[in-house]
């Protein structure tokens, strides 16, 4: 079935909700409750979108009641007073929200910290002034009547029941499209952005721009359902559309589970019917309602949803544990064969899935990367003075100097996370000085860092998929609707990220959580996505720091495998033996400045090396 356009991986679950919703009104005896599974319906639909935000980028939004009462008020003004016809109006209030909520997250998002929230908030203040000012126009604060129900020809959608059937069909479909693009190419990448913002860049990932569209996205899911909420309750007034309905709408999704699309249906669902069941508590309705919420954010802060999965989870792992017997224990050993013997790993392989004329050195081609006096001052710090240097196809070249001499920070410039006040850096002689971390990444920059950054809440797999993300094409329409092309696109992906995973030994780990690798797993995970981006050069970032003398002489056979197919390698490392045996060139950093450069035999006989770095005395 999931092989199906639209049809999302979850469909089963889907069916179930659709045929359980589809009944229900069919067993209720009273209209009331069907008013109430309607609001639900409307505030599941606002939380869905809210949830894509908050959940997958990390955005949290004080404005969505606003996007929600712009939805409602537009429409209502367009199909009463302007007597638009009911489809005009929609695609009226759809194009405003959308462009509004533009024009609010292109200056906040670029910004780091709780702008989007402070701005949102002040977004949902303005319009709530707005609806209460503009009374010609929006009946200010005694509201708007006289909306007309929702329509299409004569069809009218008059009743409780009707509009039920209408609203949680919407929700399905939107639920749906919004499964399938939580389970995709883009959907992993918005997950990695809110995990690891720089991580994501540097793996190629937009991530301002997906960061854009995903607002953008969720205040379009807010409008639709003020346009419905509108033509529903045929009244509307700027008291529904307040700052605290803001509040309640984010509380939904953490309450349900922030990411997770069913738990913040879940939260949509318990605090809209919340104050429905506490209602007997008349005056202390407010405050058991509080102490729920409370109880449910300090006792479980990833939401109840989430909380319960993990639960039945942890209790089948428990179960599947009890089954394996006691000799198996220790089977799960790293890498085995390294550990009990490093001779019998033999020679590892990796297919760089690329053309190895585009990796081949011939003679008198211009080095990958060309690094021209690159300076870099943070405030009275200068970190980087006027540093040169050049790597081959096929070279590794060491970056080596005492601490805080400037080699993370000149591989941070490399990959364009810091701009360098001046210099010029080309990478196969075109410039990318200015480019975006993302769009360098895109154009051969791979990345191993410092401390391992992986995902910790992807699989060894989705891993590599979000290394992938730049081989791929599809955008959130066709992810939206799960097309052909899109799942092809998908496996294709897959296959291929198997593939490297196998070349590294841990296609059989695919599916493991990534907690449960070593830090030499972990570490040859890192390596194998940055390869997933067929870098033309690698920056490998203190590859074997904490690893004991086997595990960093696998590493090491991978790094020269790489040299051997010709890639260009920046790596800077302490392990003076790995930097002497490997590097066919080392540069030599000071306090930002470049102090020597030469073989590794010629580095280790500088004076002024010796002095600054080694500190040993030249003996040979
Ligand atoms: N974002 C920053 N803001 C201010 N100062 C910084 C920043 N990043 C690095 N520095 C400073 O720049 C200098 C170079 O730091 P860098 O991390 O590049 O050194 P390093 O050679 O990689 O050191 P180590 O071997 O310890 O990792 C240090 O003095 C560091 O404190």
């Amino acid at each position: 079935m999931s092989r199906l356009i639209f049809i999302p991986k979850d469909w089963r679950a889907l069916l179930l909700m659709a045929l359980s919703f589809g009944a229900l009104p069919f067993g209720l005896s009273n209209d009331y409750f069907l008013l109430v599974l309607n609001v639900m319906a409307l505030n599941a639909l606002v939380v869905l979108g809210l949830n894509l935000l908050i959940g997958s980028t990390g955005q949290v939004s004080l404005g969505h009641a606003a996007f929600y009462g712009l939805g409602a008020y537009l429409s209502a003004i367009a199909s009463t007073t302007w007597q638009w016809p009911m489809v005009a109006s929609l695609a009226f209030c759809i194009l405003f929200v959308g462009l509004t909520s533009l024009l609010v997250a292109l200056p906040t998002l670029r910004l780091e910290g709780h702008y989007l929230v402070m701005a949102t908030l002040g977004f949902n203040i303005i319009v709530t002034i707005l609806c209460n000012q503009m009374e010609p126009l929006t009946g200010g604060p005694s509201g708007f009547p006289g909306i007309p129900k929702l329509h299409l020809g004569s069809f009218v959608l008059s009743t409780d029941r009707q509009f039920y059937f209408f609203i949680w069909g919407i929700l399905i479909a939107a639920l749906a499209l919004t499964l399938n693009l939580n389970d995709s190419r883009i959907g992993r990448a918005l997950k990695a952005i809110h995990e690891k913002d720089l991580t994501a860049q540097a793996l190629g990932i937009p991530t301002f721009r997906y960061k854009v569209v995903t607002f953008v996205l969720s205040a379009v899911y807010a409008g639709f359902a003020g346009f419905c909420y509108a033509h529903y309750v045929t009244f509307i007034s700027p008291k529904t559309f307040d700052i605290f309905y803001s509040v309640q709408l984010v509380t939904m999704v953490v309450v349900g589970g922030m990411g997770s699309l069913w738990g913040g249906l879940a939260g949509a669902a318990l605090l809209t019917f919340l104050p429905e069941l506490l209602r007997h508590f008349e005056d202390f309705y407010i405050l058991a309602y509080g102490l729920i919420l409370m109880g449910v954010l300090v006792f479980c802060p990833q939401g109840l949803l989430p909380l319960l999965i993990s639960f039945g989870r942890r209790k089948k792992r428990e179960a599947s544990i009890d089954n394996t017997s006691k000799g198996e224990k220790n089977k799960r050993e790293v890498f085995p064969e390294v550990l009990s013997d490093i001779e019998s790993v033999g020679n590892p392989s990796i297919s760089l899935q690329e053309t190895n004329s585009t990796l081949s050195n011939s003679p008198g081609r211009p080095p990958v990367l060309n690094l021209r006096d690159i300076s870099l001052g943070f405030g009275g710090l200068q970190a980087l003075q006027s540093v040169g240097m050049e790597v081959d196809r096929g070279e590794i070249v060491a970056l080596i100097g005492p601490n805080g001499a400037g080699k993370t920070t000149l591989l941070n410039v490399i990959s364009g996370l810091l701009k360098p006040q001046e210099g010029e850096i080309l990478l196969e002689e075109k410039s990318i000085l200015g480019l975006a971390p993302f769009q360098i990444a895109a154009r051969g920059v791979g990345r191993t860092f410092q401390a391992v950054q992986v995902y910790h809440q992807f699989s060894v797999l989705e891993n590599m998929l979000v290394g992938y993300h730049v081989q791929g094409a599809s955008g959130f329409f066709s992810t939206y609707l799960h097309t052909a092309g899109e799942r092809r696109e998908e496996s294709r992906l897959r296959e291929n990220a198997l593939s490297l995973l196998d070349d590294f030994r841990m296609a059989d780990k695919a599916d493991w959580p990534v907690q449960q690798l070593s830090l030499l797993e972990q570490k040859l995970l890192e390596m194998a996505r940055a390869l997933a981006l067929q870098p033309r050069i690698l920056l490998m970032d203190e590859p074997v720091g904490g690893l004991n003398p086997r595990e960093s002489e696998l590493l090491v056979r991978y790094i020269t495998l790489l040299r051997k197919q010709g890639m260009g390698i920046i790596l800077v490392e302490h392990d003076m033996n790995v930097v002497m045996r490997i590097a066919d060139r080392v540069v030599v950093l000071q306090h930002g400045c470049r102090i020597a450069t030469g073989t590794p035999r010629e580095v280790q006989q500088n004076p002024q090396v010796i002095a600054a770095y080694l500190g040993v005395k030249k003996n040979d």
